[in-house]
């Protein structure tokens, strides 16, 4: 059995009155264990589709027309939905862009986490309690028995989507697919959060899919890279090598959006043995 998972010749399409509109012309792409591949790409280029198609929470009309989504040795897209609901929390951890649509709004937090555990047929128990503490804890939640205790309404926008980061990896799946897990959050919190994300994944044997418009967050974190444009994976691989030295037009107008002409005339031109990445990737900077 092959672990991660293995995207193949993914098309998807939105159907309505007003016709088809094709948003993945046949993706093809690698999630290895332990690795955090990065999703980047102007808006509109098809990068929340990607995930949405793989996990099935595509909103209609969206249709995945072709293509294979194998994880764990079986296709999540040919799956009926009574097959893929048990694998979707326990084995792979969604984290979308909004943390308020996760989250019930009128159900304790505490009762949320006790119903994934009894969901997928585990005890929400004082031992498992106990996790969803933890893991709040180190998601960054200050007091993690007060927020248990309350309801999403009481919390921030940052402070509610490390709750649904503590969610998402509450029944320790292998692979975490964040669809722009930072949009909906304050500019100042939106690091934190990506660093606690990353750092709740690395080392922990885990796999991550991660969508950003955040090159810096890319260039910090993410093995490899998948660059999306109109559709279609432009280019893809190591982080080091596609920043450095990208072979398509667009990922180097891509970069060139981030990297300020000045800064990049003061930085020494990369020879072919130089994979250190341009300064200005190394901080946050948005697409
Ligand atoms: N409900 C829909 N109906 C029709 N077309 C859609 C729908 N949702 C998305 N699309 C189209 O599919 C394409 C890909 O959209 P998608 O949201 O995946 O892009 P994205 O790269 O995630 O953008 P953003 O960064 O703005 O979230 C776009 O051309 C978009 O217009």
């Amino acid at each position: 059995m092959t672990t991660g998972l293995h995207v193949r010749d993914l098309v998807t399409e939105f159907h309505s009155r007003e016709g088809v509109k094709r948003a993945l012309h046949g993706i093809s792409f690698d999630v290895g264990a332990n690795e955090i591949v990065g999703v980047v790409g102007e808006s509109g280029s098809g990068k929340s589709t990607v995930v949405r198609s793989v996990v099935k929470l595509l909103m209609p009309p969206g249709r995945v027309m072709e293509g294979t989504a194998e994880f764990n040795g079986q296709d999540l897209i040919r799956m009926p939905e009574r097959q893929i609901r048990p694998i979707r929390g326990k084995e792979i951890g969604f984290v979308a862009q909004n943390p308020f649509s996760a989250l019930n709004p009128v159900v304790r937090i505490e009762k949320q986490f006790s119903n994934i555990a009894k969901a997928h047929g585990l005890k929400a128990d004082a031992a498992s309690r106990g996790r969803a503490l933890e893991l709040l804890a180190s998601s960054g939640v200050n007091d993690p028995d007060r927020v248990m205790r309350g309801y999403a309404h009481e919390l921030s926008g940052g402070m509610a989507q490390r709750v649904v980061i503590a969610m998402a990896l509450y029944l320790n799946p292998r692979l975490v697919i964040a669809d722009e897990p930072t949009t909906a959050l304050d500019l100042t919190v939106q690091r934190q959060v990506l660093d606690t994300l990353t750092r709740l994944t690395k080392g922990s044997d885990r796999s991550m899919l991660i969508v950003t418009h955040d090159l810096g967050v890319v260039a910090n974190y993410c093995d490899r890279v998948l660059v999306m444009y109109r559709g279609r994976i432009v280019e893809q691989g190591p982080v080091a090598e596609v920043f450095v030295r990208p072979q398509d037009p667009y990922t180097v107008s891509l970069l060139n959006s981030v990297v300020q002409p000045k800064a990049a005339a003061d930085s020494p031109v990369p020879g072919p043995d130089d994979t250190t990445l341009p300064t200005e990737l190394s901080e946050s900077r948005s697409i």
